[in-house]
């Protein structure tokens, strides 16, 4: 990573020390940074509202004030923040007080995913991403055509492995089948909210498959991954696509029937569709399978005709036929002083307690950040440093 461009962080009112700025009431507290002929107000009177933080942006050549779409879920309002500008159209923010462990976000405002959604959406843009310690092991995408086994086969593993993976539970517009519990194996949703958090940039991909909406919401991944087990995604090709574009580092596996005769007879035998929604989804899995094999989406091919077979091949993928038991391991808590001051050398970020008897300092490594909006920034290693 080369240096960072220069950055200017206004002291709008009283307080400020090496790039921080506090305001005295903590509803207003805000913090303001330059980029180019461009002002980032974060916080303060434009809160979007009680569970994120507002931000808006003030150009200097038109002298105009304006509310980007602000994509992602923030950082709650809190008694402070500090700011710095990183590469890649990245602003690390550091918000200070407790939850100690949601202290470090990311406001993209022209990474290339904001570019993405500007273009699509014809609206200026920011994003939020929170930073997360370490890399957790890659998520897992399992597609394939309906009925063909990648439910039970995820059920294998999540039983076999229980702290190891954790299910994204998706959204959807259909109806929950009579032993499906909501939360549990979907959040089933109204179409018109669900449609409202697509738009407001909740959802890491969604589809519309076999006549219902789908989708799988940034949240449903990270509760998985923030609580340190490994995510699996059951989704549809379509959503395999959009992950596959998306900024979650997945692996992808494609699973496919020993014939479509076969996938008939499961489908049949689960009894849960009726028989216009059985040849319904019979139709789209000639295309999913032809989509599956030949996109170059997947990089991994299963064919599912004994499941014992298929499941000691999918654990052989995973590095896992020889594993018989994982504990989840516990990322132990950031204590990000309250106090604090902030500067930036290469590729390290200081945070250097402040108001004290003390010189305790954190030091951020962000050389191997990935990941980012919508959802976290993964890869941030941390140091305390005591005195
Ligand atoms: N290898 C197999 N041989 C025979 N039956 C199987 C096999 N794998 C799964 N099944 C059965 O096939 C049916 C469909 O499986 P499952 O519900 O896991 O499919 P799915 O791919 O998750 O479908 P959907 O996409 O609709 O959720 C189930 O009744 C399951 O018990
Ligand atoms: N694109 C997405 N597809 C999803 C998601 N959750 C499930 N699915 C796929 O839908 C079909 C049908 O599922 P069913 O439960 O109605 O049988 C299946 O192929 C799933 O993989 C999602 O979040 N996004």
């Amino acid at each position: 990573m080369g240096e960072a461009p220069a950055i200017s962080v206004d002291h709008l009112e009283n307080g400020h020390s090496n790039g921080v700025y506090v305001k005295s009431e903590p509803k207003n507290i805000e913090i303001s940074v330059e980029i180019g002929d461009r002002t980032f107000v974060i916080g303060g009177n434009h809160e979007r509202n009680n569970f994120s933080i507002g931000v808006q942006i003030h150009d200097k050549n038109s002298n105009n004030w304006f509310s980007p779409i602000v994509l992602g879920t923030g950082p709650k309002p809190s008694q402070g923040y500090s700011a710095f500008v990183l590469e890649q159209g990245r602003i690390l923010v550091i918000k200070k007080g407790p939850p100690r462990n949601e202290s470090i976000w990311f406001l993209e405002v022209d990474s290339p995913y904001v570019r993405e959604q500007k273009k699509l959406l014809g609206k200026e843009v920011v994003a939020w991403s929170k930073g997360v310690r370490g890399n957790a092991e890659k998520p897992i995408v399992i597609s394939g055509p309906s009925g063909v086994g990648k439910g039970t086969l995820i059920s294998m593993l999540m039983k076999e492995f229980p702290s190891m993976f954790g299910f994204s539970v998706s959204h959807t517009t259909r109806s929950p089948r009579s032993m499906e519990r909501d939360g549990f194996h979907y959040h089933f949703a109204d179409k018109k909210v669900m449609e409202k958090e697509i738009k407001d940039g909740k959802f890491l991909e969604f589809a519309s498959v076999h006549g219902n909406l789908y989708g799988t919401s940034i949240e449903s991944v990270e509760m998985v991954t923030d609580s340190g087990k490994r995510c699996i995604l059951d989704i549809d090709v379509q959503g395999a696509r959009s992950v596959r574009a998306s900024s979650l580092d997945a692996i992808f596996i494609f699973v496919c029937p020993p014939s479509m005769k076969e996938l008939e007879d499961r489908l049949r035998a689960r009894g849960t569709e009726t028989e216009e929604q059985i040849q319904k989804r019979l139709r789209n899995a000639e295309a999913e399978i032809k989509e599956g094999i030949s996109s170059g989406v997947f990089g991994l091919i299963l064919y599912n005709d004994n499941l014992e077979e298929c499941y000691k091949k999918l654990k052989k993928l995973l590095g896992l036929d020889e594993v018989t038991s994982v504990n989840g391991v516990e990322i132990e808590e950031i204590n990000l002083p309250t106090e604090h001051t902030v500067s930036k050398m290469e590729d390290k970020i200081i945070i250097q307690e402040t108001g004290k008897e003390t010189r305790n300092k954190i030091v951020l490594d962000i050389s191997s950040l990935n990941g980012g909006a919508p959802g976290r920034t993964r890869g941030i290693l941390v140091d305390a440093i005591k005195f």
